[in-house]
């Protein structure tokens, strides 16, 4: 009990460090912020206060009186506002790093801009609105020689890992099963957000889903052949929410007989209306001789467990707050704050303690599409801009 309290205050207050010198080696990064997003004080700033190589450089914003309140509140030394800040912010050439954090409709063409300034992108998730977006992403980013991360945070967080070792341990012997559920209370995502907007990428597949697929493929280390099935439900039974997903559930099968089943729901109906049911965070694999079972898999660093269940023996419970070993990191560190570290030492030219590579965010965005195209809900639209080595279109 002491170590969740522990945890929980050194979350909110991290023990700040300051950043290295300019002239330091390396210099420390300087990052700039595609928007005044909601998750950028717990994904970006939070986790800068500790890394001596990330300072927060610049934030971007469409109106600039909102940007310059977001870098007063969030300690940014610099505002871009206006219709071409997210522009400007890109060509100035003290940015080294651009985090884009819009609406997922957005994600593809800022990327692909900031890549063409000859920035790397610590890119929110889901990657895109299509695989054939994020195979163009990339393509980019290997001829620019440029660093980009799906920001699936969870991935570098210890206790995912630990999962992944056990199951590769084969103690508990091969999958046959891995059954993935998140879901958030109804009006967590309220009606104007950008989760129920068609032409922003919206839906639930998009949102709490894109982990699920990701944390399946990632557990049943291969990609899935097939979806078996899949349903979903609209946000509403107005026009513009006919393709935009509440919540799905969808069962896919693997090559070596593994079956994935997973649900999300963006809108749990609450109990009598008001009181939010406790959210569904859980991955599960059946294995031939046992399971195992991670409660919390996406945000682990306040509280979680994982059990394991061999058939034949004691059922143990463990967890993973920090690696064992040599590995960087500390019992408070957040799921951001791990990936923050990945990905600067990737950056940096440093070898990552783990790493999502471009083809896995590729093959996330297709079993996506995927899932959209057996429940008859569709991809999310193709992004309008064009891009063009010398001039952009769109
Ligand atoms: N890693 C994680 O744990 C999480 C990741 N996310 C991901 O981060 C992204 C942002 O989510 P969230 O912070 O909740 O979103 P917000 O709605 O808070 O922020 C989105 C930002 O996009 C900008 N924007 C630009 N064009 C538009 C437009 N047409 N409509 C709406 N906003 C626009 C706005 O910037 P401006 O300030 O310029 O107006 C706004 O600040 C999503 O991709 C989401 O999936 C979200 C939550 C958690
Ligand atoms: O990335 C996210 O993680 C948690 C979800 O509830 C949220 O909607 C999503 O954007």
């Amino acid at each position: 009990m002491l170590d969740f309290f522990f945890r929980l205050y050194y979350i909110s207050n991290p023990p700040k460090v300051a950043a290295q010198s300019a002239s330091s080696n390396p210099k420390p990064l300087k990052f700039g912020c595609l928007g005044a997003a909601k998750i950028t004080p717990g994904a970006l700033v939070n986790p800068s206060h500790t890394h001596p190589e990330v300072v927060l450089y610049a934030v971007a914003a469409r109106d600039k009186a909102r940007a310059e309140e977001f870098a007063t509140k969030h300690g940014f030394q610099k505002a871009y506002g206006g219709s071409m800040g997210y522009q400007e912010m890109i060509n100035d050439p003290e940015v080294d790093v651009i985090y884009n954090p819009l609406p997922n409709g957005l994600h593809f063409e800022w990327t692909m801009k900031a890549l063409k300034g000859g920035k790397h992108v610590l890119l929110e998730k889901p990657a895109t609105d299509t695989a054939n977006e994020a195979a163009q992403i990339y393509a980019l980013a290997e001829r620019k020689g440029l660093v980009v991360l799906e920001a699936f945070h969870y991935r570098f967080h210890p206790a995912i890992q630990r999962v992944k070792a056990i199951l590769d341990s084969k103690e508990l012997g091969a999958i046959t099963n891995i059954s993935i559920s998140l879901t958030a209370p109804s009006g967590t995502a309220k009606d104007d957000d950008i989760r129920w907007k068609y032409e922003l990428g919206g839906g639930s597949t998009m949102d709490p889903g894109s982990y699920t697929v990701n944390a399946l493929h990632y557990l049943a280390s291969s990609n899935p052949s097939s979806v078996m099935k899949a349903s979903a439900v609209p946000y509403s039974s107005a026009p513009e929410h006919k393709k935009v997903d509440q919540r799905f559930t969808a069962t896919l099968a693997f090559e070596n007989n593994i079956v994935g089943e997973l649900y999300s729901n963006l809108n749990e109906s609450r109990i009598f209306g008001i009181i939010p049911r406790i959210p569904k965070l859980t991955a599960t694999v059946q294995c031939e001789s046992g399971y195992i079972e991670i409660f919390n898999f996406l945000i682990p660093s306040y509280y979680h467990y994982i059990t394991v269940a061999p058939s034949g023996g004691p059922r143990r419970t463990e967890k993973a707050y920090s690696f064992k070993g040599s590995a960087k990191g500390e019992d408070w560190w957040t799921t951001y704050r791990y990936q923050m570290e990945a990905f600067v030492d990737k950056v940096q030219g440093r070898t990552p303690q783990t790493w999502l590579e471009p083809q896995e965010t590729i093959e996330n965005m297709k079993w996506i599409e995927a899932i959209y195209d057996k429940d008859g809900f569709g991809s999310r639209p193709h992004s309008t801009y064009v891009f063009h080595d010398d001039k952009d279109t769109k």
